[in-house]
């Protein structure tokens, strides 16, 4: 099994999510609790309480995990491809994979990340949710105080399966929707480059941001459901699963809640992605 595109994976999705961290804080914020108006109100609020800190919030733990989970999507996919189709990745610009083989391939990869990421997304979206400030002396301290101390207290407070609250909807929110940003990146790269040749960097940007977008447009309604439910164990609410938690959700605050943190989402996705097949394909063509 080749597997530097695990390493080129986890190395792209590193440089990625620095960049999209910040919008990605402002996102669960706005999914997650009702104190703010809009993007901006949430942003100025968190600068005015926090500082420019607040929006890196949980972003150490991240770039460890996540970069990982996207070394993991990004190698599956790539060796589902080479199953499906019998073609490396060096190959596949002289004999392109259909558009099916590319979903499938991709589908695959989304739902093994899924289970990979669920726990890391769940301690990433705890820690964004604290909206206190730094510790000051007489403040009390905020509930969790890192990764790990978060991790230990859902377990110790949930059990282990706390730990994959909400992981249903996330695999629902990414096994097709990480077909779709696979499809949308090869259709927009063989659209700009004539047949059998490598894409310029400005076509992968661009391909790569189009992708996140398409992607993150798609997913954003199980975002919305899956942010809830994994702040579900420490509200007062508790959802009895993900039909309850979308049904209530549509009750109370009515159809517009499905697309919370859309215009965020995807401002992020663009940078994200972009950076993230850039140097992805870069890495694996320095590589040979
Ligand atoms: C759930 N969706 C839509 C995705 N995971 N899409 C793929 C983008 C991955 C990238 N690291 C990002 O965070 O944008």
């Amino acid at each position: 099994m080749p597997v530097e595109e695990f390493v080129a994976g986890w190395i792209s999705g590193a440089l990625g999510l620095v960049l999209g961290h910040p919008f990605d804080t402002v996102k669960v914020r706005l999914q997650t609790q009702s104190t703010y108006r809009g993007i901006a109100d949430c942003m100025v609020k968190t600068y005015r309480h926090e500082s420019l800190l607040g929006f890196f919030k949980g972003m150490s733990f991240p770039i460890a995990s996540i970069a990982l989970v996207n070394s993991v999507l990004f190698g599956v996919y790539s060796n589902a491809l080479l199953a499906l189709t019998a073609t490396s990745h060096r190959q596949r610009r002289a004999q392109p994979p259909s558009y099916t083989h590319v979903f499938i391939a991709g589908c695959t990869g989304g739902f093994l990340q899924a289970y990979c990421l669920a726990p890391f997304d769940l301690i990433k979206v705890r820690l964004q949710n604290q909206t206190e400030p730094r510790a000051q002396p007489g403040s009390p301290p905020p509930r969790y105080r890192g990764p790990v101390h978060c991790a230990a207290s859902i377990f110790q407070a949930e059990g282990p399966r706390g730990l994959f609250r909400g992981a249903w909807a996330l695999t629902l929110r990414d096994t097709p929707t990480l077909g779709i940003y696979f499809v949308t990146y090869e259709w927009l790269c063989r659209k700009s480059t004539p047949d059998g040749q490598k894409p310029s960097s400005a076509t992968v940007l661009v391909a790569g941001g189009f992708a996140g977008i398409a992607s993150w447009v798609t997913a954003t309604p199980l975002d919305v459901i899956k942010a809830r439910m994994q702040m579900a164990g420490l509200k007062q609410r508790a959802y009895r699963g993900l039909l309850d938690c979308m049904v209530s959700s549509a009750r109370q605050e009515g159809l517009g809640v499905f697309f919370r943190g859309l215009t965020i989402n995807s401002a992020r996705a663009f940078p994200v992605n972009a950076v993230t097949f850039l140097s992805y394909e870069h890495l694996l063509h320095s590589w040979g």
